[in-house]
């Protein structure tokens, strides 16, 4: 394992997965309202991030992956951690008349969602969710449990999420690549800038003429209109990933974000 970042921002307020997380791997953690907020930070050369950037079960982030679409950004480590959900109220789960979810989290969570059947109001993280739980009132919040308990508010259900096994990969954003010999994958962002028959198989066989094994290919909106995309691709490292890089320059536009290491914090949950 390479040396740990002294210093990481990543979502919060305490208690969310990232801040969880991210003391598991930094000696110092720097708490930011928003993801972008962290793609900003890390941009404006104040240090590294830590971000969510997929889910097992609700797929790729939105915000991290528009952060690495529109920042001058590297990925230099990534993490893989099991993610429980748990139910907490002040009330009994029959009585709750209200239910604080994150986005992300409405999606790992929809069959006790749309069983409980009462409004959903989204916020900004797992933690922001548990604060927004009052005394005396009959919310409730799918939340962590760090969050839960920071919040004061009990959990009455635990492990909630749809899939037992339910895994977020973070990634470790800097302002400059990782270098060492112990990358286990490459990223890389194709821009298809003009739209043509057969460009993206083009693209692919690049990766297959070299022998270089995809892990993800995701395609996100490219924000010039509709029907207009880029794609995130990732591959295990290998040492010919330069001259794929080379290649797919020659057909498109190419933004590469570095090879990297896994980082491991060991069983926790
Ligand atoms: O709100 C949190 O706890 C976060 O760290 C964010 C986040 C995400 O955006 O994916 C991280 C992990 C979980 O998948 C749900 C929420």
């Amino acid at each position: 394992m390479p040396g740990r970042p002294l210093k990481l921002a990543a979502l919060g307020p305490e208690g969310t997965f990232s801040h969880t997380l991210a003391v598991r791997l930094a000696d110092e953690v720097i708490l930011l309202p928003t993801i972008g907020a962290v793609f900003a930070h890390v941009a404006a050369g104040l240090g590294d991030g830590l971000v969510p950037i997929e889910n097992s079960e609700a797929g790729g982030v939105g915000p991290t992956l528009d952060g690495l679409l529109a920042h001058p950004v590297f990925v230099t480590g990534e993490v893989y951690l099991p993610v429980r959900h748990h139910l907490a109220s002040f009330v009994k789960k029959e009585e709750i008349n209200l239910l604080y979810v994150h986005p992300q989290t409405h999606e790992q969570c929809s069959r006790l969602t749309d069983a409980l059947g009462v409004e959903v109001v989204h916020t900004p993280s797992n933690a922001a969710s548990a604060r927004a739980v009052l005394p005396g009132s009959r919310a409730a919040a799918i939340t962590t449990r760090e969050a839960a308990f920071r919040a004061g508010v009990p959990v009455i259900e635990q492990n909630i999420q749809d899939a037992a096994e339910n895994t977020t990969r973070f990634v470790v954003i800097s302002k400059r690549p990782y270098v060492g010999e112990d990358a286990v994958k490459c990223s890389v962002l194709l821009d298809p800038r003009t739209d043509r028959t057969g460009l993206l198989a083009d693209l692919l066989a690049v990766f297959a003429r070299l022998e270089i094994n995809l892990t993800r290919i995701e395609s996100r909106p490219a924000k010039r209109g509709i029907g207009r995309y880029v794609f995130f691709l990732d591959g295990e490292a290998v040492p010919q990933w330069g001259e794929a890089l080379k290649g797919l320059a020659a057909l498109t536009e190419v933004k590469p974000f570095g090879c990297y290491p896994r980082l491991e914090v060991g069983d926790w949950r």
